[in-house]
């Protein structure tokens, strides 16, 4: 017998989308990028903001002493600023750090990739068939990443099956909290108005799977390309095809 549930809550990289979708094709497009980008955004309210998070994270490791940290030089010339911003990003990217700072950044210089084509967001062969089932069903789909809110609906509204936003009913960044904190899953149910054993999160990482279950919702693994598992605490698929789930 299925699961009976009210909503289903999404994480995207190993989830929906593919590890090399984003580690092989969104982050070098960033990389590539991100010259061009500061010069020619770099006038925008939106980069200015953009620079002051990533001032902000960097003086807030400084003082957390965060191994190799890299200073973004507010007070110093055009240049200096600019030349510390692309070393600090590069910086966090090489460590995959998820701060709020760098995914909004991130998320900006995708934009234009997206709108011309030259980034289309990938989703595996079996995660839009069981959206569309799942919603038909009555079950509300939302969407939990690192990634900012704004990139999530960029990558879903240009995938290779056209444009998916109108599946969800809304998306969630690391703005209610890190993916490995069960108080974060604790908001998330608070914005959506769902008690915790209504609600199933799907993902990849075993450490995100253990907070939520922690807040009661029920985790099911993702486990893409590897073998599952003997010994996981938790349900396990490698595929959204296995997961049987009805609204209640
Ligand atoms: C949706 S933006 C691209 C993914 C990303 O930047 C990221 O950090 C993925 O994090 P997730 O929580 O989806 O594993
Ligand atoms: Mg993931």
């Amino acid at each position: 017998m299925g699961l009976k549930k009210k909503a289903i809550l999404l994480d995207i990289e190993g989830t929906t989308t593919s590890i090399s979708f984003v580690k092989d094709v969104l982050f070098p497009y960033v990389k590539t990028h991100l010259e061009s980008y500061l010069n020619k955004n770099w006038n925008t309210d939106e980069m200015k903001l953009d620079i002051k998070l990533l001032a902000e994270q960097a003086d807030q490791d400084i003082v957390n002493n965060v191994p190799g940290v890299v200073p973004v030089k507010e007070t110093e010339s055009e240049q200096a600023l600019k030349q510390s911003i692309i070393s600090n990003v590069l910086w966090q990217m090489s460590l995959d750090r998820k701060t709020k700072a760098l995914k909004t950044l991130q998320g900006h210089i995708w934009l234009d990739g997206y709108n011309d084509g030259q980034l289309v967001g990938h989703i595996y062969p079996d995660v839009f068939p069981c959206l569309l089932k799942w919603k038909d069903a009555g079950l509300k789909l939302y969407i939990y990443s690192s990634g900012s809110v704004a990139a999530q609906k960029l990558l879903f509204k240009h995938t290779e099956h056209g444009d998916l936003l109108h599946l969800f009913s809304g998306f969630f960044d690391t703005g209610v909290g890190p993916k490995v904190e069960s108080t974060s899953y604790r908001n998330i149910l608070n914005e959506v108005s769902c008690d915790p054993d209504q609600v199933v999160f799907l993902t990849d990482i075993v450490k995100e799977a253990e907070a939520a279950n922690v807040s009661g919702i029920t985790p099911i693994l993702l486990v893409r390309d590897g073998p599952l598992s003997s010994t996981s605490q938790f349900t396990q698929v490698s595929s959204f095809d296995q997961i049987d789930v009805e609204c209640s």
